[in-house]
């Protein structure tokens, strides 16, 4: 199996002055992001909120390798990001199953395409599979699962290969809110005996502060930049199925919401200035 690699000095995941532009097809410059600085310590849970198009899923994918800052430096554990960070695996809210797979096949894909045997992938993949309650389900396709096993299957298929970092888009907004509580306290699960850095992308501002050690705000765009971080001190492990009745809960709740509704706000005004200049 890879081993994760060894931790080498620094944060997970550091993003220093981050900025990133794209071509609007009125040949202008667009800001997504601006001056973002990020950093995520070895084996802690930060979650990203802002309104929409504030540039979460951008900063998610600079701290991927998958696009890279017009400005600023991203590192993981000391390195400079040059291409596809390799101590990272990426779970988005669309699962990436391979429909002809089955869902070992699927778990397998990241060994296998790592040189590992078929067998020896399969037989960690079993391993995997009953750590998230599938391993009755091994032979079935994508197709056949509900929502929340396909989840399962795309957290298998991302932690197998036993990443330092976990970058997660927006992981379970697909789901019933029932199925995702589950999924949530599942992760919390795995991730609390893993040591692994998690920065988890979502809208749902509740679900940042249950499963988070920090909370980071973005602010709204165009040129977005970070509003506001905040600690989470809420006892660890945490029962995601109560934690919204916990006083503590509920004053960073608080807190937080003050913070965010006021750039939601700004957000909202924006778009409905656009489209009344539009008209
Ligand atoms: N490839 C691209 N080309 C042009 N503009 C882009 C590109 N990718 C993102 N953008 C723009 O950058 C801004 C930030 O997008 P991004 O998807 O990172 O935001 P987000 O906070 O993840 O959004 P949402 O909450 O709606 O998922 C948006 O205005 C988006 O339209």
């Amino acid at each position: 199996m890879p081993a994760a690699q060894p931790a080498t000095s620094g944060y997970a995941v550091e993003l220093t002055g981050c900025t990133k532009q794209f071509p609007t097809s009125g040949g202008e410059t667009y800001f997504a992001v601006r001056d973002i600085d990020l950093k995520v310590e070895p084996g802690r849970f930060v979650s990203i909120v802002g309104p929409t198009g504030s540039g979460k899923s951008t900063i998610l994918n600079m701290a991927a390798g998958l696009l890279t800052p017009s400005f600023g430096e991203v590192k993981s554990f000391g390195e400079p990001v040059a291409g596809v960070n390799r101590r990272a695996s990426y779970m988005f809210q669309q699962d990436a199953l391979l429909p002809w797979k089955t869902v070992i096949d699927n778990v397998s894909l990241g060994l296998t395409m790592a040189g590992v045997s078929k067998a020896e992938a399969h037989s960690e993949s079993r391993r995997w599979l009953e750590k998230v309650g599938l391993k009755n389900f091994a032979d079935r396709y994508p197709h056949q699962l509900s929502g929340g096993m396909r989840k399962r299957t795309a957290i298998a298929q991302a932690w197998i290969v036993n990443p330092d970092i976990l970058l997660m888009d927006e992981p379970f907004s697909a789901l019933d809110v029932q199925t995702r509580q589950i999924m949530e306290n599942e992760l919390l699960q795995l991730w609390q005996e893993s040591g692994k850095a998690v920065v988890f992308i979502t809208h749902d501002l509740d679900e940042a502060i249950a499963l988070s050690d920090e909370v980071v705000i973005l602010g709204a765009g165009p040129g977005s930049t970070v509003v506001g971080s905040y600690q989470i001190d809420i006892p660890r492990p945490r029962d995601l199925l109560d934690i919204r009745d916990d006083p503590r809960f509920v004053a960073l709740h608080r807190e937080i919401w003050g913070r965010l509704k006021v750039e939601v706000s700004k957000t909202y005004e924006n778009a409905m200035a656009e489209e009344g200049e539009a008209a």
